[in-house]
């Protein structure tokens, strides 16, 4: 069964399109990481899952529902961990958790979540007005725990958190998949996600630039080479798009990076960079999946062959 499943969602505020032609499906159970840099449109995709902001176009449908028309029943089954959880700040823990046990109609305890998240149980009886932010983040995670619910929805859920905290969280999040909830983890850190996640989908600019199985990302990874080039003069983004074999290409200044899957696409490059200005000198390194992340979420991206994504970018991260 489908989870979460967007059909050319599009979210504009004014001419600035925060989520642009979003097609993505996930599936009941799976882990699937949403990545992303800062502005990429995570956020946005988020509250058009839940209802919170309506489409400017396209569709949403979350657990069977229309996420935008029947919103209500579609955040009853859902666990939230929004970025910058809203908290009472004269309440404790408990306080928080048991209002949440209520608004869901569940029966959990808020002892045993208080547990499971890793807060003191002493902390858990503080107000949370003195909350350090792992803290924080451990009682929001607690609070999107309630009810076992069907879809767990993470918005950089690591964010503050200590290794230890960071651990519990990878840990929790496989028992919920293994419970047969489905887990959207939403982070602008790769490392974090690749852990837990079954599939990443990586956006940027409001688009989707790839979706795969991490395992299908690094093979594709371990069969490539980066081709990095110095030339005379800074080429336009598409000088080296639509060679075959080639996956993502980065422009920074005089210094282009190319992640090519076989020799000749390499020589292709090269001779196609030689066309537009005059290659200086060039290195070749095997790519980690940090790079392609780096590649596919560069400033401009433009299509590759065969269906795929090669991005041509500005400044390099
Ligand atoms: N209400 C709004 N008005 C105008 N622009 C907006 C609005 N909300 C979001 N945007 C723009 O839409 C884009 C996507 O924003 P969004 O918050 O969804 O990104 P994000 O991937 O969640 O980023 P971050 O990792 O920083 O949280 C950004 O360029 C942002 O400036």
């Amino acid at each position: 069964m489908t989870a979460i499943e967007t059909t050319a969602l599009t979210k504009r505020h004014g001419d600035a399109r925060a989520v642009d032609g979003l097609d993505l499906t996930v599936e009941s159970g799976e882990v699937f990481g949403f990545l992303g840099p800062n502005g990429a449109g995570k956020s946005t995709t988020i509250d058009l899952l839940l209802g919170f902001q309506r489409p400017t176009a396209g569709s949403v449908t979350v657990l069977g529902r229309d996420a935008t028309d029947e919103a209500r029943e579609v955040r009853a089954r859902t666990g939230l961990l929004p970025e910058g959880y809203d908290l009472y700040e004269n309440l404790t823990a408990r306080d928080h958790l048991r209002s949440a046990i209520e608004a869901k109609d569940a029966d959990d305890d808020p002892d045993a979540i208080v547990e499971r998240v890793g807060l003191d149980p002493d902390d858990a009886r503080r107000a949370v007005g003195e909350y350090s932010k792992g803290m924080t983040q451990r009682l929001a995670l607690g609070v999107a725990l309630v009810g076992d619910p069907d879809l767990l929805i993470l918005d950089e859920p690591s964010s503050g958190l200590d290794p230890s905290g960071a651990k519990r969280l990878r840990e929790i999040v496989r028992t919920e998949a293994e419970r047969g909830a489905t887990v959207f983890f939403s982070s602008h850190v790769l490392g974090q996600v690749e852990r837990v996640c079954d599939r990443v989908g990586i956006m940027a600019d409001g688009e989707l630039v790839t979706v795969d199985a991490l395992d299908d990302l690094r093979a594709s990874m371990d069969a490539t080479t980066v081709v990095e080039a110095t030339v005379d003069a800074s080429p336009e983004p598409d000088a080296v798009a639509g060679i075959e074999g080639v996956s993502g290409v980065t422009v920074d200044g005089r210094v282009v990076r190319a992640a090519c899957a076989t020799d000749d696409a390499k020589v292709a490059v090269l001779d196609r960079l030689n066309d537009a200005t005059t290659v200086r000198d060039f290195d070749t390194e095997a790519p980690s999946l940090e790079a392609l992340f780096e590649a596919y979420t560069s400033e401009r991206a433009v299509d590759g062959p065969d269906g795929s994504v090669a991005v041509a970018g500005g400044e390099s991260r």
